[in-house]
């Protein structure tokens, strides 16, 4: 196992395409890393670059405190002793799931014993004992991607690559491979880089979440952190489907430009630094801080111009609303009632990141203690019913 660190990474394609700028990021001995961002972000890139596919056109990569690749050139792919599973599961048809595990033991040279007591091992780890001689085509989607987990771990990887590797499979067995995943790397203390484009897995997996947008960096943080803390709109929009309300924030709080909605000072979190007086920009609200209820009876005008249902999802703990309002758009959560597509609602906002105009991406939240959310009685909250 190890540590990885990137220092300032630059990926330019042969096409002159930039994929990858300034990528600095220390991956700690046995940490668990999941790198999510839109299509195209960079991802894939990341990760082929640390495994050996791609050259750095800038900066260094070390492994365990050692360089391994730079814009000079870098050690070879099978020498960096990495573990991958990518999204298709590449295990050989013609072989049993024994020789397919012990395959990277025996281009090692290992002998037959211990390769024997090795795929036994491994494959106990993934929950797949006494199936050595199967072939792939006997065996489910789901056990063919343990048994390809199994082969990238046998030969005790020093970092463990995952490229979409949950991707193809259906829940409910992709939430049970994540339980697995993240138990099985723990017992083994592996370094695990996890690219995934399911936010909520990354979240649920991963010790840290990298953030990536056109090719850079915009936030690493632990996934309480990303989802209290966010540092730019960008992430609140892309990890927690906030809404983006334009407004100004001052020492009452904040008041919507273009809906009668504000929220008190206490309520809400600023991101980056203060910069005193009024200040314009977004406050990021996110579904769970905005609760929607029935238009009630207390003078409420026949909600002529109360947020209008566009659709409302069933869920188990609340019901998931999209709502429109005016020109905005906005997701919510309904508790104990499920409202009709094109019926009227009120709305109150719990909570929001509040983000100052121009400041916007690359702050640094941990300049500022970030407070939780407060989850205060919706029926005393200022946002109004109109
Ligand atoms: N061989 C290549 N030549 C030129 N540009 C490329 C090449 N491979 C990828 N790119 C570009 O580099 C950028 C990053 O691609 P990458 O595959 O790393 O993104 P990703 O975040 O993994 O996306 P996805 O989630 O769709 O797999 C994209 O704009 C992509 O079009």
């Amino acid at each position: 196992m190890a540590a990885v660190s990137f220092d300032r990474i630059e990926i330019r394609y042969d096409d002159g395409h930039t994929a990858l700028e300034e990528i600095s990021l220390d991956i700690d001995d046995g940490e668990f890393i999941a790198l999510v961002g839109p299509s195209g972000s960079g991802k894939t890139t990341l990760l082929r670059t640390l495994a050996g596919f791609l050259t750095p056109s800038a900066g260094t990569i070390s492994l365990a405190g050692e360089p391994i690749a730079s814009s000079a050139g870098g050690t070879s792919v099978e020498s960096r002793g990495l573990g991958m599973v990518f999204q298709q599961h590449a295990l050989w048809p013609h072989m049993s799931v024994e020789a397919n595990i012990s395959y990277p033991l025996r281009l090692a040279r290992l002998p037959r014993s211990e390769r024997r007591r090795r795929v036994t091992d491994v494959l106990e780890l993934v929950g797949l004992s006494g199936m050595e001689a199967r072939r792939p085509d006997q065996l489910s989607g789901g056990q063919q991607q343990r048994v390809a987990l199994a082969r990238a771990i046998v030969h005790e990887p020093s970092v463990l690559l995952l490229d979409e590797a949950l991707s193809a499979l259906d829940e409910p067995l992709r939430a049970s491979l994540r339980f697995q995943l993240q138990s099985m790397s723990r017992r083994l203390g592996l370094t695990v880089v996890h690219v995934t484009h399911d936010r909520s897995e990354a979240l649920a997996v991963a010790d840290r979440v990298v953030v990536l947008d056109g090719g850079r960096i915009c936030q690493v943080a632990t996934p309480q952190e990303l989802v209290a803390s966010p540092a730019s709109p960008f992430v609140a929009e892309f990890i927690s489907d906030a809404a983006l309300v334009p407004g100004t924030f001052g020492p009452e709080g904040f008041y919507a430009r273009d809906l009668p909605l504000s929220l008190p000072a206490d309520r809400l979190t600023r991101s980056g630094r203060p910069s005193g007086g009024v200040s314009t920009g977004q406050l990021a609200v996110t579904p769970r801080q905005l609760q929607v209820s029935p238009l009630g009876d207390d003078g409420a005008d026949e909600g002529a111009g109360a947020p209008e249902v566009v659709s409302s999802l069933f869920g188990s703990h609340a019901h998931s609303v999209e709502l429109q309002w005016r020109e905005m758009s906005l997701r919510g959560e309904a508790a104990g009632y499920r409202p009709s597509p094109g019926e009227r609602v009120q709305v109150h906002i719990t909570g929001g990141t509040f983000f100052e105009a121009a400041a916007g991406a690359g702050q640094d939240p941990a300049q500022e203690p970030a407070q939780e959310p407060a989850e205060v009685s919706t029926r005393q909250d200022p946002a109004e019913p109109v």
